[in-house]
């Protein structure tokens, strides 16, 4: 602990409404305080000569009034001249408190910061802070920059300033630095307490820009800190898992699970075979499996979610499917309907388009046990299910839930905890993985299904739109399906789907003797369901599509894919959605179409999708382009409850954060501990992160 009572209610001069404006930055300790980064530095360190001023700068300067009037004009307005010897400067106020005129009168010696403008022949300053003083009295000039902070309605950059004063002191007096130098990255790093007061309260000489941009080794020594506390808070949750014997064993299931290996119409590719076996190990344990099965597009994660499933039930327990969208939880239910009901296996289909009666016929299937597999949305699941005897859950999409969507789940199981299997298409590269994975064991499934056609991928500009669509017309002709996908253009989900149909309207009347399809995220389940059914039996030959269709969709007859509009998205979704195609084993192709000039970062996305199909190398790239921010998704990397640290900005630091967490897990658990409360807090805090 920093100080004996770590809270904000025990700062002096806060009460209740200062806490609650505190919460609305997110700060519920004083080490939330310390976290809080300036976003600009303001110099009140030395008066400057009114002569020296330019237009456009905050400055500090002095000197006597020499004249005060009340302009009337369409806003009343106060003028006050000021004089320091070396030239004037006018200071202007509207809707002045009525004091404000009295106060001000001639002779008087200011004090004032502000921005300097342009004004009518002078140099002014609207609505600047002032404050009397004597002349030639520079005692009380600040010895540091002035922080300013991001605040909220009600709360002055005063008293942030003044609560961050506090923290200071506290971590000064009581805040101990647990890192010695052999455990940071970087010799010559400040230590904790003069990182923050080099951030909080830097020299005039700091180099404020490099303070501002991260690059400073004060705000890279608190990022350390910071991932590091993060690291190891996930590194501990999954240790102590590992040393409960809090799940059921699974190991009962191997009947079943070979029968369906039996009965599937391929064979297991080696890379599913050792991801299954790594699968039924760990649900053959008495501490719940908490791992990420990270398959590349089309690389057959639903048959090891299906084995697992047959392991749970075939050992007397039951199990969920969760999918990110509706559109996917009805693909899912269909392959492992096909696959399990064979076996006799009932499933409990959660659809968000079924009726009320329906529903609640699943519902009691599974509280009394029948029902071996629920499958539906996280959403639905949010809903009063009940199982009878949960011992999987199979989360579809790892990178839309947030740790907290992880760790809430467990609840449905009650006093058991079931065990976890995540998957994810997006592949993470390692390092990250490691870092934000900490709690997960990763398993890769880096291998496609054998006998798949090339995808090869070309980048057209839209001006040739003409021949794309003669394209089209030669695929169909040739009895093969094709999508459009129209990429994000305006902000709003209703706009987009007007755009989609407006689509879909003017290439009907291009391709007439086709049948199009339309498929947004603005219809209904059930009409999502039927045209993605059609397209699936063939009745639909192009299907124009918003991005619903990036994951999951699995039509092995279509091997064209137009993406309208590419440059706008970035490489992740651009490989998930080119994915779509290149599942049968006909040669598919990819046209990503672009309007206007491309930025330079497009054009390399662009390129990099046309040099590779592996999700690997692709994931790589984007770090190196973007990184992580758009490559997890700004969710994603939100929901880490970051507040200094910068994934994409930090990622050298990783390698250093995984080296010493292990050392100091291992050695100095007092220092774990230690880092963990002062960083993230007790175990509910953990939930928030
Ligand atoms: N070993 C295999 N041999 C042949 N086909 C396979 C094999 N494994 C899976 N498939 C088939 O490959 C297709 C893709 O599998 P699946 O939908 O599980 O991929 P995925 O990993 O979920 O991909 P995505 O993330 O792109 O949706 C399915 O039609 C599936 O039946």
């Amino acid at each position: 602990m920093i100080a004996p009572d770590w809270r904000l209610q025990a700062l002096p001069g806060v009460g209740e409404r200062s806490v609650q404006r505190l919460h609305r930055l997110n700060i519920y300790t004083l080490a939330d305080l310390l976290l809080h980064l300036p976003i600009r530095y303001e110099d009140r360190t030395r008066l400057r000569r009114i002569a020296d001023l330019s237009a456009g700068e905050r400055a500090l300067v002095e000197g006597a009034i020499a004249w005060s009037e009340v302009a009337q004009g369409r806003r009343r307005r106060l003028l006050c001249r000021i004089s320091d010897g070396s030239g004037q400067l006018d200071l202007v106020f509207f809707n002045y408190p009525p004091k404000t005129a009295e106060r001000l009168q001639r002779g008087l010696w200011l004090r004032c910061f502000g921005e300097v403008r342009a004004g009518y022949g002078s140099l002014q300053m609207v609505h600047p802070e002032y404050k009397r003083v004597k002349p030639g009295d520079t005692d009380r000039l600040s010895e540091a920059l002035t922080p300013v902070y991001r605040s909220t309605d009600g709360l002055h950059q005063k008293k942030l300033r003044s609560l961050v004063d506090v923290a200071l002191e506290l971590f000064a007096q009581h805040g101990q630095d647990h890192l010695d130098g052999s455990m940071l990255p970087e010799s010559g790093w400040p230590g904790l307490l003069e990182a923050f007061q080099q951030i909080h309260r830097p020299s005039p000489e700091t180099d404020t820009q490099a303070l501002l941009e991260g690059r400073h080794p004060a705000v890279q020594r608190v990022a350390y800190e910071e991932l590091l506390a993060h690291h190891l808070t996930l590194r501990r949750y999954r240790l102590n898992l590992h040393a409960a014997a809090t799940a059921p064993v699974l190991d009962g299931g191997e009947g079943l699970a070979g029968q369906l290996r039996d009965t599937l119409p391929f064979e297991l590719t080696a890379a599913q075979l050792r991801v299954d076996s790594e699968v039924a190990a760990d649900m053959a344990q008495p501490s719940p499996m908490l791992r990420l099965l990270q398959g590349d597009v089309g690389s057959g994660k639903t048959v090891i979610a299906a084995l697992a499933c047959a392991r749970a039930i075939g050992s007397g327990y039951q199990a969920a499917v969760m999918a990110p969208t509706e559109l996917l939880a009805e693909q899912h239910w269909r392959t492992l309907s096909s696959w399990l009901i064979p076996l006799e296996v009932e499933l409990a289909w959660l659809s968000g388009s079924a009726s009320t009666a329906q529903r609640r016929s699943a519902m009691q299937s599974l509280a009394a046990g029948r029902a071996g597999v629920a499958i539906g949305t996280h959403a639905l699941f949010q809903e009063a299910v009940e199982f009878f005897r949960l011992g999987l859950v199979v989360i579809d999409e790892q990178h839309r839930f947030g740790v907290n969507q992880r760790l809430a789940l467990k609840e449905k199981a009650g006093s058991v905890e079931p065990h976890q299997l995540s998957m994810t298409a997006t592949p993470i590269p390692r390092t990250l993985a490691m870092t934000i994975y900490a709690d997960l064991d990763v398993s890769l499934l880096d291998e496609r299904p054998p006998g798949r056609g090339e995808v090869k991928t070309v980048a057209v500009s839209s001006a040739r739109r003409d021949e794309v669509i003669e394209r089209i017309r030669g695929a169909l002709l040739e009895g093969r399906q094709a999508y459009w996908v129209c990429t994000l253009v305006e902000a709003s989900e209703e706009l987009d789907a007007q755009a989609a149909e407006e689509t879909a309207e003017e290439l009907a009347r291009e391709l007439d003797e086709c049948t199009i399809g339309l498929i947004h995220g603005r219809m209904a389940a059930a009409e999502k369901e039927r045209a993605m059914a059609q397209f699936a039996a063939g009745e639909i030959e192009l299907l124009v599509a918003t991005t619903v269709i990036e994951v999951g969709v699995d039509v092995a007859n279509a091997s064209l894919m137009i993406i309208d509009n590419a440059e706008r998205l970035g490489l992740a979704q651009l490989h998930q959605l080119r994915g779509r195609v290149g599942r049968g084993s006909s040669a598919s192709s990819c046209v990503l179409m672009y309007h206007g000039p491309l930025s330079a970062v497009s054009r390399q996305r662009l390129e990099v999708m046309r040099e590779t199909t592996d999700g690997f190398v692709i994931a790589e790239r984007d770090l190196q382009i973007r990184g992580p921010g758009e490559f997890l998704g700004s969710r994603q990397t939100g929901d880490l409850g970051l507040k200094v640290a910068d994934l994409s900005r930090d990622k050298a630091l990783l390698d250093t954060v995984q080296r010493v967490a292990g050392r100091l897990l291992t050695e100095q658990p007092d220092v774990v501990e230690a880092l963990i409360e002062r960083w993230i807090g007790e175990a509910q805090r953990y939930g928030q992160v």
